[in-house]
């Protein structure tokens, strides 16, 4: 007898409950579609509680009493009527599920949803009245039916029309929270995730109608990807907890497992408890027992050291959502887990859909082009012609500091992927879509190479420097536009620990021992660590600017110990302008020095006045040996010595020199190249005024072939000092750190140095480029300054060239401007009436007549070719004298 009836009276009165609870149930349903399909049916005319009807028959399909029924109710909640059946069903429905209930236990519950139902309806209605014509709606009274006529009287002439419309909005929103116990939180996702979804579907229709958007149509296939790895991650995890679960949750509906789309743990919590409950169904717990109840069951499947902190994207902790859920989010609302396994779900099926790429870590010493060498390409030729270093005993490189051991090996492997990873994500948040595809680690900087997706302009990327490194937490970034031979954008990023670069590293390299020019310059080492040399003879002028502090004297040190360890006074003469009386003095007393070192800025318009004559004195000398620049001519001298047949000084004049007529020209020795170096020209043209722009322009327009050249170097890169006339005549240029983009474009023409790290690492943008070189700059400090300087003092005492500032202190108009121009000068109709006479325009004879200096003299005849007593040198260098000689009386 298997299927036995209960016999005792407690197990018949369980039955009877039961079929009763089913029954009502029922019942309420029907009732609820009755009343449906009467407001369905509804028709004015017909009888109701307000009216007597029209019609003779009844149109409503549910008879006079539907009729009837409808009217009733369309006359007192007006449209919130139709709210009515599934206000009762749903609850009636979940109560009576619900079956181990009794209705005391759900009485509390069954109260708040009843007054939630009440809050709603009479705010709803009296909304409608406010708000809704009847007109088109055709109830018996107004729109939202007596109740809201009522109220919405009431309530304005209180309220006024804003008023009550806020209060209103608010008590249906209270209303509807008891009503179905709503979660805020829960609307909240919902709503974002449809949001999400729209922006999807909308964005994958977009970029699959706009051919070439390719950018947008990745992001939207990797979202939609995203979308669907979650909904399989979501399904795998479902498909556990059905398998935890289906001993005992055989017939529980699926989408109480919708972990993803509802509130499902929940209504695993419940479920849970009711299979608890019916192990005892003696034990009937309140609902806030149950919850209670619930976790120790749900923890029974959890294991929360399954959750594993995994770091992608950078620094983002992210949860692998394949481990099950954590005690903690047990005791979170759903909805908030929800949320985060949706979160979590998203970044781990990203993780799954794209399989981390073997990221191309190349380093720099590889993947970068060292910088050519001026003198390289002529080496082999040269080497044939000259030998490399001179007889003359220069001093050892040992005199210098060693470089050091270096220790730091920058970033591991992992730290690379990481910061990869990273700068996508932080371009991604500025909206830049690109990719990670080489790494570069250098010994001061790291370059990232990124891919932008097509259509991504790379000013954006540029635009965005300051930002990112902000966002990454470091000092600096600099994008580097173009990187020849490749369709890449660099990110350059500093190292943590950054390896200094010395001088003797650069000095003792092959480029710069193998190069021939005597005017070779050691820099630094390029961004991968090679050593970067130039030749200041081809450059031919060089700017030097920066800001204070940004290794600006350090670099022009580094520059004039590469010149000392090149070459012998004999072969190169300096002339330094200091006017800080700081940098340069230290060099004093070195036998390269055509005059001490310059400190007073009259002086130094001088000795630059003194270079013009030179320069001019040289073009001559070359045209008469019929050679093309200063090179070509100490060959030919030094040929025809090696002969035993020295050349004669082809300018010499006897007289000239107050020698008889017929002495015989001194022979030719070979010219110097003439380094000037100007420490602060800043200074010099604000105190000496436009002067010394032109004369620096008349000398970097012709001083090349003569063998002069100009390291210029300022800490102030304003269009006031850098001119327009002064940069078109000084191509080459190296910019140190500068505090604005606009300093930085004033020096290179763009922007890219006001990134840079300071201390030493500078641009370098040779003649005729536009891709500036980014060199760490070789420190040399003030003790190895000063022990090459004493090296070469042993050597020599310099021989000054008087006549470079020998009448520079007669010049007393010179800060006013009146340094060149004046018809003033005591002597200068002496000097007209003496060259008038001898028909012969040369500055020397002026000089030797007058007894002064170069430089007066030279102004003299140039005042001379302003007033039309003469002309303008010709090629040769020599002057015709125009105006007739005095007439004697
Ligand atoms: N190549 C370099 N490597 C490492 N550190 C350097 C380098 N060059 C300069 N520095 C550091 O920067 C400091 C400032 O350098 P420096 O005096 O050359 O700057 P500056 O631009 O000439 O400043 P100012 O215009 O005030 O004289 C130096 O004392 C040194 O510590």
């Amino acid at each position: 007898m298997k299927n036995k009836l209960p016999t005792s009276p407690y197990a018949f009165s369980e039955l009877l409950a039961r079929v009763v609870k089913v029954c009502v149930l029922f019942l309420i349903i029907m009732s609820c579609t009755y009343m449906l399909l009467g407001m369905l049916g509804y028709h004015p005319k017909d009888p109701g509680w307000s009216h007597l009807g029209y019609h003779p028959v009844v149109s409503n399909w549910t008879g006079i009493f539907g009729a009837w029924m409808t009217d009733l109710l369309f006359s007192f909640l007006g449209i919130a009527a139709w709210l009515l059946p599934m206000i009762i069903l749903v609850p009636t429905v979940r109560f009576m599920v619900r079956k181990e209930v009794s209705l005391l236990d759900g009485l509390p519950f069954v109260m708040l949803r009843t007054f939630g139902i009440l809050l709603l309806m009479a705010s709803l209605c009296t909304l409608a009245s406010i708000h809704l014509s009847n007109q088109s709606l055709g109830f018996p009274f107004t729109s939202g039916g007596i109740v809201g006529q009522a109220l919405s009287d009431w309530m304005v002439s209180w309220f006024s029309l804003l008023g009550s419309t806020v209060l209103l909005v608010t008590a249906a929103g209270m209303g509807c929270t008891f009503y179905m116990e709503l979660s805020w939180d829960s609307i909240q996702n919902r709503l974002g995730a449809w949001v999400l979804s729209t922006y999807r579907g909308l964005s994958a229709l977009l970029s699959s109608s706009s051919e070439g958007n390719n950018a947008e149509e990745r992001v939207s296939e990797r979202e939609n990807a995203l979308a669907s790895a979650e909904n399989s991650t979501t399904k795998s995890l479902k498909e556990r907890i059905r398998e935890r679960f289906e001993p005992n949750f055989n017939s529980v509906d699926e989408e109480h497992f919708s972990i993803s789309s509802g509130p499902s743990l929940k209504a695993v919590n419940e479920e849970s408890a009711s299979v608890h409950n019916e192990q005892a169904p003696s034990q009937v717990l309140p609902r806030e027992d149950k919850r209670k109840a619930v976790p120790p069951l749900v923890t029974d499947i959890v294991k929360p050291d399954n959750v594993r902190q995994e770091t992608v994207k950078g620094s983002l902790p992210i949860r692998d959502v394949m481990s099950e859920p954590s005690a903690n989010e047990l005791s979170m609302p759903p909805e908030v887990v929800k949320a985060q396994s949706q979160n979590a779900s998203v970044m781990q099926a990203s993780a799954v859909k794209e399989p981390k790429k073997e990221l191309k870590i190349v380093p720099l010493a590889e993947a970068h082009q060292p910088i050519q060498s001026d003198d390289q390409d002529n080496n082999i030729q040269n080497k044939e012609r000259r030998p490399v270093r001179s007889l003359r005993k220069i001093p050892s490189l040992d005199l210098l500091d060693p470089p050091e051991l270096q220790t730091d090996h920058g970033y591991s492997e992992e730290e690379l992927e990481d910061m990869s990873r990273l700068l996508e994500s932080k371009l991604k948040d500025f909206g830049v879509i690109a990719e990670v595809v080489e790494v570069n680690p250098g010994p001061v900087i790291t370059r990232f190479e990124i891919q932008p997706a097509p259509g991504v302009k790379v000013s954006k990327i540029t635009n965005l420097a300051k930002d990112l490194a902000r966002s990454l937490a470091i000092s600096s970034v600099r994008v580097v536009e173009v990187i020849p031979g490749k369709s890449v954008v660099g990110i350059e990023i500093p190292n943590a620990s950054r390896q200094m670069v010395r001088l003797s590293e650069v000095l003792n390299s092959k480029p710069y021992n193998e190069a021939s020019s005597r005017l070779t310059l050691g820099l630094g080492n390029d961004i991968a660590g090679n050593p970067v040399v130039a030749n200041l003879a081809k450059m031919p002028h060089l700017l030097v600017a920066g800001t204070t502090g940004s290794g600006k004297s350090v670099g022009v040190n580094a520059m004039i110990l590469s010149l000392l360890f090149k070459a012998t006074p004999e072969e190169v003469r300096l002339m330094m302008v200091d006017p800080k009386m700081l940098e340069l003095s230290i060099y004093e007393g070195i036998p390269h020095l055509l005059t001490p070192v310059i400190t007073d800025m009259k002086e130094a318009a001088g000795g630059l006045r003194w270079c013009v004559g030179e320069m001019e004195r040289r073009y001559r000398l070359m045209a008469k040996m019929g050679v093309r620049n200063l090179a070509g001519f100490n060959d030919k001298v030094k040929a025809a010595e090696q002969q035993g047949k020295p050349l004669l000084d082809p300018l010499w004049n006897a007289e000239e020199h107050g020698e008889p007529f017929g002495t015989p020209a001194p022979a030719l020795e070979t010219l110097p190249y003439i380094v000037v170096i100007i420490d602060e020209f800043a200074d010099m043209m604000m105190i000496v005024g436009k002067k010394v722009e032109e004369l620096i322009a008349r000398i970097a327009q012709k001083a090349r072939a003569a063998g002069i050249h100009l390291i210029l170097a300022t800490q102030r890169p304003s269009v006031d000092v850098i001119t327009g006339l002064i940069k078109a005549n000084v191509p080459t240029r190296i910019a140190f750190q500068v505090s604005s983009k606009i300093d930085s474009r004033t020096i290179l023409d763009q922007s890219g140095a006001e990134n840079l790290l300071g201390n030493g690492d500078m641009l370098y943008l040779p003649a005729g480029t536009s891709v500036p070189n980014r060199v760490h700059g070789a420190f040399v400090g003030d003790d190895e300054v000063h022990r090459v300087v004493e090296a070469w003092k042993q050597v020599g005492a310099p021989v000054y060239i008087d006549a470079v500032l020998n009448d520079s202190g007669s010049e007393g108009g010179a800060a006013s401007g009146g340094l060149f121009d004046d018809e003033q000068d005591p002597l200068y109709d002496e000097a007209v009436a003496f060259i008038t006479e001898t028909r012969k325009a040369s500055i020397s004879s002026v000089q030797r007549k007058m007894k002064i200096g170069y430089n007066r003299a030279a102004r003299m005849i140039e005042t001379m070719e302003a007033a039309g007593v003469v002309t303008e040198a010709g090629s040769n260098g020599q002057r015709e004298v125009l105006a007739p000689p005095p007439v004697r009386g």
